[in-house]
């Protein structure tokens, strides 16, 4: 089984305004609202790819129990621990350009932190993990370095995808996927990022620190895959933008969804590319047809 860890959900607020204008009364022409989080969208878009997967996490509240009806009318299996704030509203304001206002998120008790660290202790080999997004204040610093060593002793495959910060922590352990965004990987090692070549070179400096692979997305400039014996550049496909929210965790749930299926490197990149601009495409996250469609107009080439 597949399990996804959302320590911080949100209900995702989107708001399309056509001119906003900052201090002025706006009116919106659209708005939704979706159950959000990074690992959330990965079992989301899991479950789209035809791939059964678990959430875990915390919720609480009003917003809290929306997810939950979402995710249930998506026929997603979850096992969240209930806290008794309410989790946050993370707001995407759509206008010439996305403007984001995440929430810090609900309080989490000790016991209530214990609890998911046992849940994660119950995992075994077979199963996978992907760990994703921030840490609310209550959740200790060093909670994914506790989560990666619980997998490291059962033999539970991690992938992780967070902030550089928290991806600080965790270097040293023995991860499956790390998926950082080129300003993540820049800020890990105080640089910028600015080329497919600095992508190769800082993913390759971060290979060395215990990931056995790497992905550095580039928003629409593509992606770098990084591992021992491969490494791989994939332009990102051209097409209308309309929400680049989500994307990064859509390519997380593409990779593992064609490696689980079909155990090679190549292709799950290759799928974690065509799934990432499938969503950038879309107004919610992609569908499996859309990932289908986008599949053959990805251009990949080897950088070894
Ligand atoms: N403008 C775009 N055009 C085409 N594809 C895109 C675009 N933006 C993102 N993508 C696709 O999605 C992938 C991930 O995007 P990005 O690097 O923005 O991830 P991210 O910063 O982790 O996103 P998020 O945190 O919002 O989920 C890219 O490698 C690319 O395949
Ligand atoms: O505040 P975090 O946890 O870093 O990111 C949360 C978030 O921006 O990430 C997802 C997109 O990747 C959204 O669904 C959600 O609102």
């Amino acid at each position: 089984m597949i399990y996804t860890c959302t320590l911080n959900p949100s209900v995702d607020y989107i708001i399309q305004v056509s001119e906003f204008r900052a201090g002025e009364l706006n009116r919106s022409e659209n708005t939704f609202y979706y159950p959000g989080g990074k690992g959330i969208n990965v079992s989301r878009v899991l479950k789209r790819l035809k791939v059964e997967n678990t959430a875990l996490g915390f919720l609480g509240g009003f917003t809290g129990q929306f997810i939950k009806n979402e995710l249930h009318a998506e026929d997603i299996q979850i096992d969240f621990i209930e806290v008794s704030g309410n989790t946050r509203v993370n707001v995407k304001l759509k206008s010439d350009s996305e403007t984001e206002i995440n929430g810090p998120g609900a309080e989490v008790t000790k016991e209530q932190i214990q609890k998911l660290y046992d849940q994660i202790g119950t995992l075994k080999q077979g199963d996978f993990l992907v760990a994703a997004g921030s840490t609310p204040a209550s959740v200790p610093a060093n909670f994914y370095a506790e989560v990666a060593k619980i997998c490291n002793e059962n033999d539970v495959p991690i992938i992780v995808d967070t902030s550089s910060q928290a991806l600080k922590e965790i270097l040293g352990k023995r991860l499956f996927l790390v998926k950082p965004n080129h300003h993540e990987l820049g800020e890990l090692f105080n640089t910028v990022i600015g080329s497919v070549d600095d992508a190769l070179a800082y993913g390759k400096k971060l290979l060395q620190e215990g990931p056995e692979h790497v992905i550095v997305s580039m928003g629409g400039d593509g992606a770098v895959f990084i591992s021992k014996d491969h490494c791989f550049f994939a332009k990102a496909p051209e097409g209308e933008v309309k929400n680049t929210v989500g994307a990064g965790d859509s390519m997380v749930a593409g990779f593992l969804s064609a490696y689980v299926k079909e155990n090679s490197l190549e292709n799950a990149f290759k799928y974690a590319v065509a799934t990432g601009s499938a969503t950038a495409f879309s107004e919610d996250l992609c569908t499996n047809q859309d990932v289908e469609e986008l599949l053959q107009r990805i251009e990949m080439e080897r950088l070894d």
